[in-house]
């Protein structure tokens, strides 16, 4: 029950139009059960005529018995159809509301986490819980909730008709009833975890399908189509392997609770019998009571149904609100950044994502407007320190000011705002051009967006294309070049307009021509800001105002081009590697 209980609170707001769902359904049931007891009245008038219960209600005449239980009967089905729209409609809105609601939420709590969320968790399995057992609950509410108070509620009436008729009977008819209601929360309690099986098994299937359709260019350059398709085949083993589980128990409840109710069918219908053969009660209460064992019982069935669809919803439900319930570990509220200078001091600044140290005791100060430059070894720790002054990560040692301010102590949108960002794993939307590079604005300023296409020597191919900046660039922008979609990440960087602009190997896939272009419009743009850049190619950082090189987390050298040069240390020897392949006109780098 508690995750129902977790359900009806966060669904708080919609109390009042799942109090009138109920009560709909209540009163549909109502006179859904209405037709039985009025078939024993029918039967009541023929048999008995002027000495019917009718008779004694004063309707005296047979035939105006007849007439009166027509009309009767008709409003009784009216209300049946009319109580069934509206309990309907408010259950299917309310499904639908809910799962709107929960569904932002979602995707809304999980924006919020931080990335080391993102690289425990398999997409996929993100996927399944976003959008598969959210959709579980619409499943639920639709008809599974309406179900179960309509099955409580027939048999609250029922038993009262049958107490009112005939209390022995009554004692003995209903006796399966408890047994059958222990059992389906026994039932339940057993396929619940056989349910959370089942729908990790799908988040898995999920993930491979998500993962391979990614990278689907690399499965056919490798020729691994069998390879990942045994890997889909697994998982989808796994799936029908834990739901075979599930079935085998889901399967065998319904024929156990028939069982059940054939006993208490068979008494009324033995036991019934012989207290009308015996005149202890009348034709039509006989009936009365085997129709409506029939109304009662056979509900109880669908129970095990419903106990099933319940576990199920549950399960999902369960999944997304523990989602929402995962705590997000960062601070987003802070102090406002107003307009800042851009200076930046990273001291003493040290971080590991797990056991192993990745920066060591970082310390460095970039006045406001500087251009610097991170270089060295692949996995020194480079682009680590860029996500640092982002908080991606948050550093467990030491602190990084801006403009003098702890960023840590900053309101985390307004520090993500003030800076511009080109990471090495380019992500465009599945949109315009234009929309790309106005990214995150509702709408694009089209000149500004020109003047950072220029800035990042994207115009050009832009408008070669043929719908130019309307062109729609496909999923992850895969109808593009490498550099192509490098350019426009720059170019969206740029539009943002920051007063600080952090590129991480934001060249590293166009031309040597097209980045010395791009080089001489940064040396532009990086006018008035502060610019932290890592690159492999040092041609592309030689003009910085410092140049740091990185080993294995730590700064080894700092200084200007000409200066480390001067040093004859990593970094002049790294540069006569470079350009001393570049005069054997050998283009490694
Ligand atoms: N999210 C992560 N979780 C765990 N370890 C990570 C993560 N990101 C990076 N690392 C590790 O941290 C180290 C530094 O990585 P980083 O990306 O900062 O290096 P880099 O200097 O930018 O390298 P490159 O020049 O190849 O981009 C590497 O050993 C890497 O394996």
């Amino acid at each position: 029950m508690s995750s129902l209980r977790r359900l009806f609170q966060y669904a708080g707001v919609y109390r009042r139009d799942a109090y009138l769902a109920s009560l709909f359904s209540i009163i549909n049931k109502f006179f859904d059960i209405l037709p039985e007891v009025l078939i024993g009245v029918a039967v009541d008038v023929v048999v008995n005529r002027e000495a019917s219960f009718l008779a004694k209600l004063g309707v005296s005449d047979s035939f105006h018995q007849l007439l009166y239980l027509g009309v009767i009967t008709a409003l009784v089905w009216g209300g049946e159809s009319l109580f069934e729209y509206l309990y309907q409609i408010r259950w299917r809105n309310l499904a639908q509301n809910l799962q709107h609601d929960l569904r932002l939420d979602a995707y809304r709590h999980v924006q919020k986490l931080p990335l080391s969320y993102f690289e425990n968790k398999s997409t996929g399995k993100l996927m399944a819980i976003l959008n598969d057992d959210i959709n579980q609950m619409e499943r639920f509410l639709n008809g599974g909730a309406n179900s179960i108070i309509q099955v409580l509620c027939s048999t609250v009436m029922v038993s009262a008709v049958f107490f009112y008729i005939a209390p022995q009977l009554a004692l003995i008819a209903l006796a399966p009833v408890p047994l059958i209601l222990l059992g389906t929360f026994w039932f339940q309690h057993r396929i619940a975890p056989r349910y959370a099986t089942v729908r990790e098994a799908a988040g898995v299937i999920s993930g491979r399908l998500n993962n391979n359709l990614l990278g689907v260019a690399t499965i056919k350059a490798f020729t691994a189509e069998d390879f990942e398709a045994r890997h889909i085949a697994d998982a989808s083993h796994h799936y029908r392997q834990s739901n075979r589980s599930a079935i085998q128990l889901s399967a065998a409840i319904i024929p156990i609770i028939r069982m059940a109710i054939l006993s208490g069918f068979v008494v009324t219908l033995v036991y019934g019998g012989y207290l009308a053969l015996n005149g202890k009660i009348g034709v039509g209460s006989y009936s009365v009571l085997v129709f409506l064992t029939q109304r009662l019982l056979w509900p109880l069935t669908g129970l095990a149904d419903i106990a099933d669809l319940y576990q199920r919803s549950m399960t999902a439900i369960e999944r997304v609100l523990d989602l929402l319930d995962t705590p997000i570990h960062i601070h987003y509220e802070g102090q406002p950044l107003g307009q800042i200078k851009g200076a930046l001091s990273f001291e003493h600044v040290s971080f590991s994502y797990g056991e192993q140290p990745i920066l060591k005791d970082i310390s460095l100060h970039i006045a406001a407007g500087q251009t610097v430059a991170f270089v060295g070894a692949t996995g020194s720790g480079k682009s680590t320190l860029l996500k640092l002054l982002l908080r991606f990560y948050e550093s467990q040692q030491g602190s990084i000011k801006i403009d003098g301010i702890e960023s840590k102590a900053i309101a985390l949108l307004d520090l993500r705002r003030a800076i511009g960002y080109v990471g090495q794993d380019v992500f465009l939307s599945d949109a315009s051009i234009a929309q790309n590079i106005a990214y995150g604005q509702q709408a694009a300023d089209i000149t500004a967006v020109m003047a950072a296409a220029r800035a990042a020597e994207a115009h050009e191919f832009i408008e070669r294309l043929p719908q130019g900046y309307d062109t729609q660039i496909g999923e992850r922008g895969q109808k593009l070049s490498g550099g192509q979609r490098q350019r426009l990440a720059l170019a969206r960087a740029i539009y943002k307009n920051p007063k600080i602009l952090v590129l991480d190997e934001a060249t590293s896939a166009v031309d040597n021509e097209t980045e010395a272009a791009i080089q001489k419009s940064l040396d532009q743009i990086a006018k008035g800001r502060t610019t932290l850049v890592v690159a492999h190619r040092l041609s592309t950082v030689r003009n910085a105002h410092c140049i740091y090189v990185m080993e294995q987390g730590e700064i080894v050298e700092a200084g200007t081009h000409e200066g480390l040069l001067a040093q004859e240390g990593n970094y002049a020897a790294l540069w006569r590697l470079q350009t001393g392949l570049r005069e054997n006109n050998v283009e490694l780098v």
